[in-house]
């Protein structure tokens, strides 16, 4: 399961991108079970070809990933789902002309494990909004169903991209809110890349910083918080 105590995900040197382009450039980093990582960096340092990485969507052109310390680096997409991975894509991965029971039940044929009603307890709104579609939801509540969608296949890492771009402040801490609630029940570990350096380092507990496609700063998000000086240099930000 996870022999040797190793972290729960492990990237050793990947060197990633998309066909001639490399993004990644020999990244190393571990989240360890049951830790709360934010991945941060400026626009365009590899944040999401990370987490594409380790869903199989970006190429990997060297080194490996271990995932519970076994080899994932060729393993299909699907496959990693079955492992025990969770993926929210930036894009939010629902069906906008299905409504939101219906984008539900569609994972549950993924996912037969997978609880409705774990589902709506999580996300009160999405049981107030069962009957409405994909495309009649706010940015916030196509957001919860994406994360919902995910969690049916009861991943133990869950990746999220950018789960609060676009929405409004309230909402962001409604999100965050049902994060904090999830991983007080012992829910998955998470790794979020996320460009709302504020909200994200007071939710998450560890925080990596990207630059180039390499780690340049890694440490507990509560003594990240006051390095202006990191934060300025690496993300172009203070944070008060
Ligand atoms: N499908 C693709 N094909 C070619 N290049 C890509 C593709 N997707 C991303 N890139 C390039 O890879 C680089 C890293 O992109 P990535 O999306 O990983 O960055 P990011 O750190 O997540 O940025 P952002 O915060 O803006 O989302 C960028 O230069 C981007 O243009």
């Amino acid at each position: 399961m996870n022999p040797g105590g190793a972290p729960l995900l492990e990237l050793q040197g990947v060197v990633a991108g998309y066909g001639p382009v490399t993004v990644l450039d020999g990244l190393a980093l571990a989240v360890e079970a049951g830790s709360l990582t934010a991945l941060l960096g400026r626009n365009g340092v590899g944040k999401s070809t990370t987490l594409k990485a380790v869903m199989g969507l970006a190429q990997v052109k060297a080194g490996r990933i271990l995932f519970e310390g076994r080899d994932i680096t060729h393993c299909r997409p699907d496959e990693r789902a079955g492992l025990g991975l969770g993926y929210v894509p930036q894009t939010r991965d629902i069906f906008a002309s299905l409504s939101v029971e219906e984008n539900l039940v569609a994972g549950l044929k993924r996912f037969p494990a997978g609880d409705l009603d774990q589902a709506y307890a999580l996300f009160p709104r999405l049981r107030e909004r069962r009957r409405n579609r994909g495309n009649q939801l706010s940015g916030g509540e196509q957001q919860m169903l994406s994360v919902a969608r995910a969690l049916l296949g009861r991943p133990r890492l869950l990746l999220l991209d950018e789960p609060l771009e676009g929405l409004a402040p309230v909402i962001c801490q409604e999100l965050l809110e049902a994060f904090r609630r999830l991983a007080a029940q012992g829910g998955p570990t998470m790794l979020i890349v996320e460009q709302q350096v504020h909200e994200v380092l007071a939710f998450a507990r560890q925080g990596v910083i990207l630059e180039r496609g390499s780690v340049v700063h890694q440490g507990d998000c509560a003594q990240l918080r006051t390095r202006d000086d990191i934060l300025d240099r690496y993300l172009g930000m203070a944070v008060a």
